[in-house]
C-alpha cells in the first residue's frame, strides 16, 4: 500500500482524492457540501492512502494537447455542431421534408451547413461527424474535415456503434464498439479528427435504469474514453438519460446524479485525464409525458446540484428532442444561474441546431442561403445562450418552437 501526504493550500497543491488525481490545481467545487466530499481547510494536509498504483497512462505532453483541444472547443460562447446521424436517422429527418435518404442528399445537406460563412466559428468550437461525412468532399473536392479545419473549427467523430440488449434487464441496452477501437482512433486521427463521441443511453421507468445498466453502460464510456486519450482523442462522454415518461423533475434529477456519480467512479478507475474530456449530458428536466412540467427555475439549480463534483473541460448538453428555442432558453437559464460555474456549460445539439435548417432546405439547392441563415442564426443564438445571454426575443418562427421528441431516441 502506499500512502501520500498531499499539501492543499493557497500555493496550489495536488488533489489526489477527486476524480481528477492528475489536476495541477484544487477544483473549486472540492470544499462543496454534501456529495460525501470533505471540506478541507485550505493549507491542511491531507493523508491519504492509495491502494494500488497507477502507472502513468498519458505523459504531460498528451495531456496538455487534450486539454487544448477541449479547451479550443468549448472557447467562450462556442458550441458543438452534433452532425453524426447516422444513415438510418438521417433518413428519418429527410423522410420528414420528403427528400430521398441518397449518400448524395447526406452530402448535400452536409455540405451547405459546413460551408456557411467562416464566422460560424464564433459560435460552433467543433462538429462531430459520422463515418460516412468524414471522408466526403465538398463540390469542389476539398474533403469536409479540411473544410471545417479551414474556419478553425475541432473535426469530431462518432465512435460508438450503437445499442445492444442487455440481458437479464426490462429491454436496457449497452453500447457496442470497443472491439478495434483503438486502431479506428489511430486511423481517424491521422484522417484529421481530434475529438470522439460515444452515446450511451439509459431509460426511466419503474424497474429502469437498473443498477446493472448504469455500471455497465459506465465501464464502456470509460474504457472509451481511455482508448481515445491514448490515441491523442478528447473523449465526449454521453449517458443521455433519455426524455422518455411520465416522471417528474426530482426524479430524472436523481437518476441523472446517479448515472454521473457511477461515470466519475468508472473514468476514475479507468485513469482518464478529466481535463481532457468533455461531458455530453441531458438536461435535467421532467419526463416528455409528465402530467405538469416543472418550472425552468427548478431545473437549472438542479442541473447545478447534479454537476458541482465533476471536472471536465466543458459540460456540452444534448437537445434531447426539446424544440431548438426550448433547448435555447434552457441554456441560456443554465448560464445564468448565480452558483459557481468551474466549467463551461455550452451545448452539443444534433436536432436542435439543425430543425430549422432542414426544413428551410426541403432538399432544393436554390434554397441554399435561407438554410445557412437558418443554421447561422441557431448557432449564434446558442452561442449567446452558452454565456448566459438568450432572452426570448418573441419573434422566433414556428419551426423554432417545434417539439423534436422521437420516442425511445436510438440511431
Ligand atoms: O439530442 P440531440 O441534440 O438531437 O442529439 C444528441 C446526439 O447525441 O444524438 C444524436 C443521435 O442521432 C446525435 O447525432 C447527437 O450527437
Amino acid at each position: 500500500m502506499y500512502v501520500s501526504t498531499v499539501g492543499i493550500g493557497n500555493t496550489g497543491g495536488h488533489f489526489v482524492s477527486g476524480p481528477s488525481a492528475d489536476s495541477k490545481s484544487l477544483h473549486p467545487c472540492a470544499f462543496h457540501e454534501g456529495h460525501g466530499a470533505t471540506a478541507v481547510p485550505p493549507s491542511a494536509s491531507l493523508v491519504i492512502a492509495i491502494m494500488t498504483h497507477q502507472f502513468p497512462a498519458l505523459t504531460p505532453e498528451q495531456k496538455k494537447a487534450l486539454s487544448d483541444i477541449a479547451q479550443r472547443i468549448v472557447a467562450p460562447g462556442k458550441g458543438i455542431l452534433a452532425a453524426d446521424e447516422s444513415v438510418g436517422t438521417m433518413g428519418s429527418r429527410l423522410q420528414r421534408i420528403k427528400v430521398e435518404n441518397t449518400e448524395e442528399n447526406r452530402r448535400a445537406f452536409r455540405e451547405i451547413l459546413f460551408s456557411s460563412d467562416a464566422s460560424i466559428n464564433q459560435s460552433i468550437g467543433g462538429v462531430i461527424f459520422f463515418h460516412e461525412t468524414l471522408y466526403q468532399k465538398d463540390s469542389s473536392g476539398k474533403p469536409f474535415p479540411d473544410v471545417i479545419k479551414d474556419k478553425g473549427i475541432v473535426v469530431g467523430i462518432k465512435l460508438d456503434k450503437g445499442t445492444a440488449p442487455l440481458a437479464g434487464t426490462n429491454g436496457e441496452t449497452t453500447i457496442q464498439g470497443l472491439d478495434g477501437l483503438a486502431e479506428r482512433c489511430a486511423q481517424y486521427k491521422k484522417d484529421g479528427a481530434d475529438f470522439g463521441k460515444w452515446r450511451a443511453v439509459l431509460k426511466i421507468t419503474e424497474t429502469t435504469p437498473s443498477t446493472l445498466a448504469i455500471q455497465e453502460n459506465a465501464n464502456t464510456l470509460a474504457r472509451y474514453a481511455s482508448i481515445c486519450q491514448q490515441h491523442g482523442l478528447v473523449p465526449i462522454v454521453e449517458p443521455e438519460v433519455l426524455p422518455d415518461g411520465e416522471h417528474d423533475l426530482q426524479r430524472c434529477q436523481y437518476v441523472t446524479e446517479k448515472v454521473l456519480a457511477t461515470v466519475y467512479k468508472a473514468l476514475n478507475d479507468h485513469h482518464v485525464y478529466l481535463e481532457g474530456t468533455l461531458l455530453k449530458p441531458n438536461m435535467v428536466t421532467a419526463g416528455h409525458s409528465a402530467s405538469t412540467q416543472d418550472i425552468r427555475v427548478n431545473q437549472w439549480s438542479l442541473n447545478f446540484y447534479v454537476f458541482f463534483f465533476f471536472p471536465p473541460a466543458g459540460i456540452c448538453f444534448l437537445s434531447g428532442g426539446q424544440s431548438e428555442e426550448e433547448a435555447s432558453l434552457n441554456l441560456s437559464a443554465i448560464n445564468q444561474c448565480s452558483l459557481p460555474k468551474p466549467w463551461k456549460l455550452t451545448f452539443s445539439y444534433g436536432r436542435a441546431l439543425q430543425a430549422s435548417a432542414l426544413a428551410a432546405w426541403a432538399g432544393k439547392p436554390e434554397n441554399k442561403k435561407a438554410t445557412q441563415e437558418a443554421f447561422c442564426k441557431r448557432a449564434q443564438i446558442n452561442g449567446l445562450a452558452s454565456k448566459g445571454q438568450y432572452i426570448v426575443s418573441g419573434k422566433s418562427d414556428g419551426a423554432a418552437k417545434q417539439s423534436l421528441f422521437t420516442a425511445s431516441y436510438t440511431y
